[in-house]
């Protein structure tokens, strides 16, 4: 059966990948595009005004949203989609723990799976980051993510899931952020260094060094086609499933 989507932020970066990525697959159809710019046409679709998105929701009853935007709107497209009973797949990164919080509440009432990065190669260096942990006691941990020049938050959504899968093994540790100064190392503080520059699509490394030795485990997206189509993967799963918190790991079990 073909499942049917909506697309917000549709002008946006990611939101023009998930519609190339969509025209190329036959499992999904495309019946809704909207942006806070609309009458342009991206990837051949016409994209229509963010602000009916209530009455579009209604009218063209997709089956799952999909929404890489801010997140204000996201929470606020979220909200429409409980209303109109249409499940959600967010890659919005930036959120408050309140927008979160919303976004968790409504999905008590429609399928909602949020991910802070939809590539597989991130949901193996998560399970090889948890794994490296306890074989590497003490050792200290730095983690450096670097993107394209117009990301807005930082550090990355995917640098704060990390974060708390390295918090879940190791326990909470002091989180610093750059060193400026006089600034030695502390015992188990996680240094974290954001970098912005070009287009680079998301890279992530987590390094490991004690006991004359160190361990990088670095991920590069050559892309942002590889979170399009992650998305797209999770909107084919999350359709006709229960309302709940789902998870992208889920999709790829
Ligand atoms: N989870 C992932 O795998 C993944 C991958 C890439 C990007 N992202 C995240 O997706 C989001 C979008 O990234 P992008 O590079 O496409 O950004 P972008 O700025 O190119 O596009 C954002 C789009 O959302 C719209 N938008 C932004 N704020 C809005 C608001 N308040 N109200 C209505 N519309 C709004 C913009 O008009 C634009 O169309 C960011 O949070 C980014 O971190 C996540
Ligand atoms: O380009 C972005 O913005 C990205 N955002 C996500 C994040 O914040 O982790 C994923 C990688 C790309």
């Amino acid at each position: 059966m073909t499942v049917r989507i909506g697309v917000t932020g549709a002008t946006g970066r990611m939101g023009g990948e998930v519609l190339a990525a969509a025209a190329e697959r036959e499992d999904l159809e495309v019946v809704l595009a909207v942006s806070r710019s609309a009458d342009e046409e991206v990837e051949g679709v016409a994209v229509e005004s963010a602000a009916d998105l209530p009455a579009l929701l209604a009218e063209r009853e997709p089956d799952v949203l999909v929404d890489f935007t801010g997140p204000e709107s996201c929470v606020e497209y979220a909200s429409a989609c409980a209303e109109a009973g249409v499940a959600l797949v967010t890659g919005t990164t930036g959120l408050s723990d309140e927008q979160f919080d919303a976004l968790e509440t409504l999905a008590d009432d429609v399928p909602v799976l949020y991910a802070s990065n939809f590539s597989r190669g991130i949901a193996a260096l998560r399970r090889a980051v948890r794994e490296a942990i306890p074989a590497l006691d003490g050792y200290d941990i730095e983690l450096t993510e670097t993107h394209h020049n117009a990301k807005r938050d930082a550090p990355s959504g995917t640098a704060l899931t990390l974060l708390e899968d390295i918090d879940d093994v190791r326990g909470d540790a002091e989180r610093v952020h750059g060193r400026e100064g006089e600034a030695p190392r502390t015992e188990g503080e996680i240094g974290v260094h954001a970098r912005r520059a070009g287009d680079i699509a998301g890279e992530h490394e987590v390094l490991l060094a004690g006991n004359h030795e160190s361990l990088s485990l670095t991920h590069r997206a050559g892309s942002r086609g590889v979170f399009a189509a992650g998305a797209l993967d999770a909107a084919a799963w999350l359709s006709g499933r229960d309302a709940g918190w789902y998870d992208f790991t889920e999709v790829l079990e």
